[in-house]
């Protein structure tokens, strides 16, 4: 299995604060879904956004590595960043209304975002918009291209984020709770439709979420945080049978037990 990302020792402090994450070290592998779970506040989103160079101003590395693809992506200047985010690793956050502008049609951000990574023609950009959006299950591409954000529900248009990060096939995604805000119906239909993504397109995906049911649904393995550290990473089916760590078991009771008929 190829390593695609490795964060070696990484360790990040707010500016007047202790350290949000600290010695962490995780591997991704070729189109692998991580799934990493922690209580509020254990440092899950510094975490993936020291990953992608999106940490805020008050945040620094205080040490560590992020090699992606082989490189030392923490050394980049702003134009390698620049070409890297969108194209090679994509983030999907926590609220799509945050991501997408309401004032502009879904078809007009997703053309600009498409043509802002790529040099093609405008038609080719409204193919690849359409097409895209059909893989994350919304049929009708030309009524969503031609909708505002505010006339589709929160599940469409998580799909319609989704599909603009995957229109350019990333190696890899990270996602910061994609599915939070969803009823769960949706989010196991986004979830199915992730992991189809996954097959289609050969991505990896980090995946954050507080729920270690839904990383267990969807994960390969799990990686349990807790206060900036990792505490157990393992195969899923190891941390939900096997768990080593008494913070990992206290999780897992937090999950609602499934009663067959
Ligand atoms: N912008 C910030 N300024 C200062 N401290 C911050 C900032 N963002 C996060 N922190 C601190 O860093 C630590 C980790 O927070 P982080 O948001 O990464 O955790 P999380 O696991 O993603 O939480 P949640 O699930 O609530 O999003 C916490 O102690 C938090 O208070």
């Amino acid at each position: 299995m190829n390593k695609l990302l490795e964060v070696k020792d990484l360790t990040v402090q707010y500016d007047g604060g202790d350290y949000a994450i600290k010695n962490i070290n995780i591997d991704v592998n070729d189109q692998e879904i991580i799934g990493i779970v922690g209580e509020s506040g254990s440092g899950k989103t510094t975490l993936v956004r020291a990953i992608i160079n999106l940490l805020s101003s008050n945040a620094k590395i205080v040490s560590g590595e992020v090699i992606f693809c082989g490189e030392n992506i923490e050394k980049y200047n702003k134009e390698q960043w620049r070409k890297l985010r969108g194209n090679e690793i994509a983030m999907i956050f926590q609220n799509p209304g945050s991501y997408l502008n309401p004032i502009m049609k879904i078809g007009k951000q997703f053309i600009e975002s498409i043509r802002s990574h790529r040099d093609i023609s405008k038609a080719q950009a409204i193919k690849k918009a359409k097409d895209t959006l059909e893989k994350m299950g919304l049929d009708d591409g030309d009524r969503m291209m031609n909708s505002y954000p505010y006339q589709l529900s929160g599940g469409m248009k998580q799909r319609v984020a989704i599909a603009m990060a995957m229109a350019m096939e990333p190696k890899l995604i990270l996602a910061d709770e994609p599915t939070s805000a969803l009823d769960v119906i949706t989010q196991a239909q986004i979830a199915n439709e992730l992991l189809d993504l996954r097959d289609k397109f050969e991505t990896s995906i980090v995946m954050i979420t507080h729920n270690i049911g839904f990383a267990a649904y969807i994960a390969d393995r799990i990686v349990v945080m807790y206060d900036g550290k990792v505490v157990e990473c393992d195969n899923k089916s190891q941390i939900i049978l096997e768990p080593k760590a008494q913070y990992t078991r206290t999780l897992l009771q937090t999950i609602p037990e499934l009663k067959g008929s």
